[in-house]
């Protein structure tokens, strides 16, 4: 760990610069008592006020002899013992706070697990599990507790009162350590362990003559008894058999494992899991194949020139076998590695797959951990111990040992954050990381993104590339199906063409499953009024709700207003409204009159919600009880299935009608993404991409699987209309509830930006959607020459606007959202 000594000049006042968890542009800086000035250092957080009777856990972030300008407050306790925070770690703070142009505190509210965060307002309640054991509380830990058992909620302030003292954060913290009390939030998502569902023999089969028994009772099933062998073997090198595994590796359906329970053959219990690794180490990974030993070299190559490695891979190729050689040799060696994918819960069998090998060595950072969980692995990365797995919020760790970052599809749009600030991308503040620790560090997509991809042509990456599947199984057959095209009785459906409609047939009736992408959720985008043209607008937000049939609601997908849909038109009174648009929910329902008999289910924001509504559609469909899964970009990532034999895209025009630069560098990762979901093991698979416009030159390269040609194709239009990544784009979005007042805001802005920066300015104009949640919106875009000392200078203008829009009568109250990098 980096720990800075403690740097106070021998003689006069001590004092430290504070990280607060406001909107402060920095720290704050408070005088250090005498008494404390041995037991600080960077990275301890202490008790401070800040305005009037407020009181916050602060980060110190360095102590220094220089008075500031204003009368300092003192610090009022030492909050830790230990740092919590390491040096490294608040200079990757302060740099996404200079980099993305927001607050130092901004970063910290969200860095900081909220266990960690303590203010005023902060609401305690006692532990579940404090067991009236009073024998270990000290005096004041006491009275809290008394407090606690009569009034069940406390906030930090009402403590204070009890206490009769200024300072309490360090009584807290040793309660809330001890777990003997908790913040109010925690209530609601209480520690539950980890299960999976698993199969052993039952009671009267656990001695070796009665397990030969079992075979003859199945001797004439050929699928049972192979499944009994399966499990023989497997249940040799592993501590639990999964369910699911055994019919993924017979091949046998759930069916036959359920024949077997019936019998007493097998029964099915439920394993619990370590909560935090969730798994100990049970297999070891296979050999790596030709193609990933040649990949594996190269990409030690890259390291060796100290590179960070590019591993452009086509889907299927197993990427993910050669980063694991990488981490086991980092993790054997005492490093720690930070393994990151853009969704966690959509990616659960790359994380799976990583823990059979490394056990407990590796950690998921996942969105559902409860925030004692969250501390827990704050703690053992900042140990050093343990390597994490997480989504982009886990870069903001205490890593003290960093061997390696590997960023897993790196292409993904998910990796930026859009709301609320610091309005980071993921892959890039973890190049930052790498390159901060001296770590090494590798990328892998399908499909780069065309910033890597440019970063590789120009060698500031190596490039690697693996252009076969593991396994040897060709890539997936593509065709293109004219929306168009009419059935043999001259009718034409809006959304299946007969195409689809005869190879979905033909995939089920082989056994095999197919995947259906379709962008939108819901059941139709537009309910208008067929006579007027009025359409259902959100009451928040410039756009139409869409209608959900289900529910029979019309959702806002902006803001989730939700409310029922009119009888009649209020504009004219006509009564027969109507729906137009698609969304998933309708392509599900009109499946279901082609295809009464097939078992489809949907996968999209409105069916997962539920803590385990997602996991358990993606187990039903890894057993085979399912044929068809529809859904949207949610199918496009990651999914490795053995069964998937069709892929269909319902519309490919809409994908690339979105009125942004990157629209055809989306529609073609989405669509190249989602093809690759089929055919993975055995069986060559099939695409099917309906489109009207099936000559558009992005489709031409996907159908093609072109990739070479398309980001090349992609990089001159970029360059030759000034886009990213051949400009450093900021937008500086303005928004007030008042029309007015967003456009008078942005036209001042517009002006004094463009007065210090000329025609690198554009706006202020509309952006599409013109109003969320309530907000007016008026979008200004600075598209620079990627120079770093420019950058900052710009920056510094911004921020200087923003302050003087800030104290500009009557535009005080417009907000001014700068977001870098913005796409
Ligand atoms: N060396 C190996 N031994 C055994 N199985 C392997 C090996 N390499 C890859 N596989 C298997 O091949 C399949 C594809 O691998 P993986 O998911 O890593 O591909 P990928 O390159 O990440 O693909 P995508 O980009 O589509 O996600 C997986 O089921 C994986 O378990
Ligand atoms: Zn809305």
């Amino acid at each position: 760990m980096t720990r800075r000594p403690p740097d106070p000049p021998s003689t006069g006042t001590v004092y430290a610069d504070v990280v607060l968890p406001l909107a402060l542009a920095r720290t704050y800086t408070y005088q250090v008592p005498e008494e404390f000035v041995g037991q600080l250092q960077a990275g301890l957080r202490v008790e401070v006020q800040f305005s009037k009777n407020k009181h916050y856990a602060g980060i110190i972030r360095r102590l220094h002899g220089t008075a500031p300008g204003f009368k300092t407050k003192p610090i009022l306790s030492v909050i830790d013992v230990e740092p919590l925070l390491t040096e490294r770690q608040l200079e990757l703070w302060e740099w996404m706070a200079d980099y993305y142009c927001c607050t130092l505190g901004e970063v910290m509210t969200a860095g900081l697990p909220s266990h960690l965060k303590m203010a005023s307002e902060t609401i305690i309640t006692l532990g579940p599990m404090f067991s009236d054991d009073i024998t270990e509380l000290d005096e004041d830990e006491y009275l809290i507790v008394e407090a606690l058992t009569l009034q069940s909620e406390l906030s930090l302030k009402d403590i204070r009162d009890i206490l009769q003292r200024k300072t309490v954060y360090p009584v807290i913290r040793g309660l809330l350590d001890r777990h003997v009390i908790f913040p109010k939030e925690e209530f609601s998502d209480r520690y539950k362990p980890l299960e999976v569902k698993c199969v052993r023999f039952g009671p009267k089969y656990r001695t070796e003559a009665e397990r030969i028994s079992a075979f003859d009772l199945v001797s004439r099933s050929e699928k049972q008894t192979a499944v009994l062998l399966e499990y023989l073997d497997v249940s040799r090198k592993q501590p639990y058999v999964r369910r699911a595994d055994l019919s993924k590796r017979t091949g046998a359906s759930d069916a036959v494992i359920k024949a077997l329970v019936k019998k007493d053959i097998f029964e099915f219990y439920d394993h619990e899991v370590s909560r935090l690794g969730g798994a100990e180490a049970n297999a070891r990974a296979g050999a790596l194949s030709r193609e990933q030993q040649e990949a594996l070299g190269a990409v030690r190559g890259c390291h060796a020139a100290g590179k960070p490695a590019l591993i452009h891979g086509v889907t299927g190729s197993g990427k993910t076998r050669v980063y694991l050689e990488l981490m086991l040799e980092e993790i054997d060696a005492g490093r720690q590695v930070l393994y990151l994918l853009p969704e966690i819960a959509l990616t659960g069998q790359i994380t799976k797959r990583l823990q059979q090998v490394l056990g407990d060595k590796i950690l998921v950072y996942h969105s559902r951990l409860n925030n004692m969980e969250r501390v827990e692995i704050w703690k053992a990365v900042l140990s050093g111990e343990k390597s994490v797995v997480g989504p982009r919020s886990a870069l903001f760790l205490p890593f003290t040992k960093l061997g390696l970052v590997v960023v897993d599809e790196e292409h993904d749009p998910s990796y930026k954050q859009q709301e609320p600030s610091p309005r980071y991308n993921g892959r890039d503040v973890a190049m930052y990381l790498a390159h901060q620790h001296g770590a090494r560090s590798i990328l892998g997509s399908a499909t780069p993104s065309l910033e890597s991809w440019e970063n590789a042509r120009s060698e500031k990456y190596g490039l690697v590339t693996m252009r076969e599947r593991y396994g040897g199984t060709a890539l997936p057959e593509m065709t293109v199906a004219n929306s168009r095209e009419t059935d043999d009785k001259g009718m034409h459906h809006p959304f299946f063409t007969p195409t689809l409609i005869e190879n979905i047939r033909a995939t089920i009736e082989r056994g095999e499953q197919v995947i259906l992408f379709q962008n939108r959720r819901g059941f139709a985008p537009v309910y208008f009024c067929p006579t007027c043209e009025w359409s259902v607008q959100c009451v928040n937000c410039d756009v139409t709700l869409t209608y959900h049939k289900y529910q029979h609601r019309l959702r806002c997908h902006c803001c989730g207003y939700v409310t029922s849909p009119p009888e009649h038109c209020p504009a004219c009174g006509e009564v027969q409204l109507k729906l137009s648009g698609t969304g998933t929910e309708k392509i599900e329902d009109e499946l279901k009159i082609f295809l009464p008999e097939a078992r489809i289910a949907r996968m999209d924001l409105d069916t997962t919600r539920g803590k385990n509504a997602l996991g358990q559609l993606l187990q039903q469909f890894e057993v085979g009880e399912l044929d068809i899964l529809v859904g949207t970009q949610m199918v496009t990532k990651g999914l490795d299935f053995d069964r998937v034999g069709l892929v269909g895209v319902i519309s490919a025009d809409q994908l690339l009608r979105f009125p942004d630069f990157r629209a055809d560098e989306r529609a073609f990762q989405l669509m190249l993404q989602v093809a690759g979901r089929a055919g993975r093991r055995e069986r060559q698979g099939k695409v099917i991409i309906q489109a009207h416009e099936e000559s558009h030159p992005v489709l031409t390269d996907v159908l093609a699987a072109d990739y070479e040609n398309f980001i090349q194709r992609e990089a001159d239009n970029r360059r030759a209309h000034a886009f990213p990544p051949y400009r450093k784009m900021i937008r500086i979005q303005l928004r007030h509830p008042r029309r007015p007042t967003a456009e008078e805001g942005a036209k001042l802005m517009g002006k004094w930006l463009a007065y210090a920066l000329g025609d690198l300015v554009e706006g202020p104009f509309e952006p599409s959607i013109a109003r969320l949640r309530t907000y007016y919106l008026q979008d200004i875009v600075l598209r620079l020459p990627p120079h770093v000392a420019e950058l900052k200078r710009v920056k510094d203008i911004i921020q200087r606007a923003t302050d003087k829009l800030a104290t500009t009568k009557g535009l005080s109250g417009v907000r001014v959202v700068v977001d870098v990098d913005p796409y």
